[in-house]
């Protein structure tokens, strides 16, 4: 039984699986690792190992103490991946765009994969069907625009995400909703479209804490799976083992 943790620039989402098959899932704040992590070991016994990819630089120190009953795995650069990198800086790639590429490259072999992950960033990776990471994009998050219109100008109010009710956003705040939410679902269908240009044919996988929000209102036919990056992380183990 495993311990899958995905920490992201906003939240950490925990899960626990036996082989494919995710048991539970549990999201908290970084301040409240030691503590989860240990309500996890102690409901879940049977766990043996555990599995972290950050995107930020580890503070370790947390492990420590587990590390003396348990076996911890870091995913890093120097990790076994099922995909070429054609990064032209590997070393820089956010060590979460090489596990969804992952999770994409062994989920649906043989095809092109665009993965689209809304966090707090929106990361495109995409992989081609002879397993070439090639890149994508990095693009603010829904959060992110809210609190940069609201701390970057004199009067923008810091407003919840929401659906807008029109493009022609008729208040300060339909304005905010529009210019954000279709900003985002624009940029997303209209990535979409640039990459079909280019390529005939590939899957698009949605992840991410915003995917349920925005998989609503994306023209285009996508997999919605908000734990695509969890799972991806326990096949990224389980390639680590062989
Ligand atoms: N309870 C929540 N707390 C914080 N963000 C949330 C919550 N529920 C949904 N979200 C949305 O999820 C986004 C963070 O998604 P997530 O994939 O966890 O980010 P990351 O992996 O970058 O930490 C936020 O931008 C926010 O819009
Ligand atoms: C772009 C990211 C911040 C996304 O992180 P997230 O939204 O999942 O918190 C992360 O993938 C990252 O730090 N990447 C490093 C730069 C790169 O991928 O080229
Ligand atoms: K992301």
């Amino acid at each position: 039984m495993l311990l899958a943790i995905d920490i992201g620039n906003t939240r950490i989402k925990a899960a626990v699986f036996e082989d494919n098959t995710l048991l539970d899932l549990i999201i908290f704040d970084k301040k409240e690792m030691v503590e989860k992590i240990e309500f996890i070991l102690e409901k879940f016994l049977k766990i043996t190992s555990i599995v972290v990819a950050s995107v930020g630089n580890m503070d370790k120190s947390v492990f420590h103490t587990l590390e003396k009953k348990i076996s911890i795995h870091f995913i890093s650069h120097e990790s076994q991946f099922p995909f070429a990198n054609l990064y032209t800086t590997p070393k820089t790639l956010g060590i979460d765009r090489m596990v969804l590429a992952t999770g994409a490259t062994l989920q649906f072999p043989n095809q092109n994969r665009l993965v689209i992950d809304a966090g707090t960033c929106i990361t495109y990776d995409f992989v081609d069907e002879d397993n070439r990471y090639l890149g994508g994009a990095i693009s603010p998050g829904i959060r992110l625009r809210y609190e940069s219109l609201h701390q970057f100008t004199a009067k923008l109010p810091l407003l919840n995400k929401a659906y807008p009710e029109y493009v022609i956003g008729n208040s300060t705040e339909e304005s905010i909703h529009s210019g954000v939410v279709n900003g985002i679902t624009l940029e997303i269908d209209g990535f979409i479209e640039q990459y079909k240009a280019q390529y005939a044919k590939f899957i698009i996988i949605l992840t991410g804490g915003d995917a349920e929000f925005l998989a609503k209102r994306l023209k285009n036919t996508i997999f919605a799976n908000s734990n695509f990056l969890l799972e991806s992380l326990n096949q990224t183990f389980q390639y680590n083992q062989k």
